[in-house]
């Protein structure tokens, strides 16, 4: 079983508040995803290791701690992409991967066609961020894209998801934690999460959505 970890941070709540509104407009929405990212983020890496280090400050030795992980943050296209520029805010030196895909509206199945992998992956864990966990198709497929390529941790943050797509990370994948920022109702008859907020890609990028969201 996955384990699931809803955020209980206020400014998380805050955020998605003024997120999910009908009336925020692409700037504003991409400004929200960003720092709910780096919140979220924050919380999904509390528990990674750390290795002592010795720093001189202009008195002395102290005693420090650095991250041990080699860690990779890796944006699904599209909508997964301004998660990715809070999460750089916050691990400046992580490597980011990209993988496209896209839910194929008919089938609900994730649509691969882009993947930039390095040939030799030396991250130690990774940062999978898509604001939407809705039928948990495309996380799913990007989990075992990564695990076949040797990531031996992996995490995932997305700022809403549905019960339906926790259980199908947790029956797929049950190995990796589940950051939110919320758990709403259910999915619609055609996989949106509801209430959620729309399409996320739609509302960050300023296009037209190309579907019925209800
Ligand atoms: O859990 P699932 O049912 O697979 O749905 C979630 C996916 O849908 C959205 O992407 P979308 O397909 O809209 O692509 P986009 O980011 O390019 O808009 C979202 O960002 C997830 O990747
Ligand atoms: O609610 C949803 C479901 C899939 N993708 C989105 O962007 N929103
Ligand atoms: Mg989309």
């Amino acid at each position: 079983m996955s384990s699931v970890y809803a955020s209980s941070h206020p400014i998380v709540h805050q955020k998605l508040a003024a997120l999910r509104g009908v009336a925020t407009r692409p700037p504003e929405f991409r400004a929200l995803v960003r720092s709910l990212a780096l919140l979220l983020g924050q919380e999904a890496t509390a528990d990674l290791p750390t290795r002592e280090v010795s720093v001189r400050t202009p008195l002395g030795p102290a005693r420090s701690f650095v991250l041990a992980d080699v860690v990779g943050i890796v944006p699904v296209l599209r909508a997964g992409l301004g998660m990715a520029d809070g999460l750089i805010e916050l691990l400046p030196e992580a490597e980011v991967w990209h993988i496209g895909l896209y839910r194929d509206e008919a089938t609900l199945r994730p649509m691969e066609y882009y993947n930039k992998l390095p040939a030799r992956p030396r991250l130690t864990v990774a940062l999978v961020v898509d604001p939407m966990l809705a039928t948990g198709g495309s996380a799913v497929r990007t989990c075992e894209i990564l695990k076949a390529a040797g990531v031996p941790r992996l995490k995932l943050i997305s700022l809403i998801a549905a019960p339906e797509g926790i259980a199908r990370m947790a029956q797929a994948m049950p190995d990796v934690p589940i950051h939110v920022g919320a758990v709403d109702d259910r999915l619609t008859d055609v996989a949106f999460i509801y209430p959620g907020l729309g399409d996320a890609g739609d509302r960050q990028f300023g296009t037209t959505p190309d579907r019925h969201e209800s």
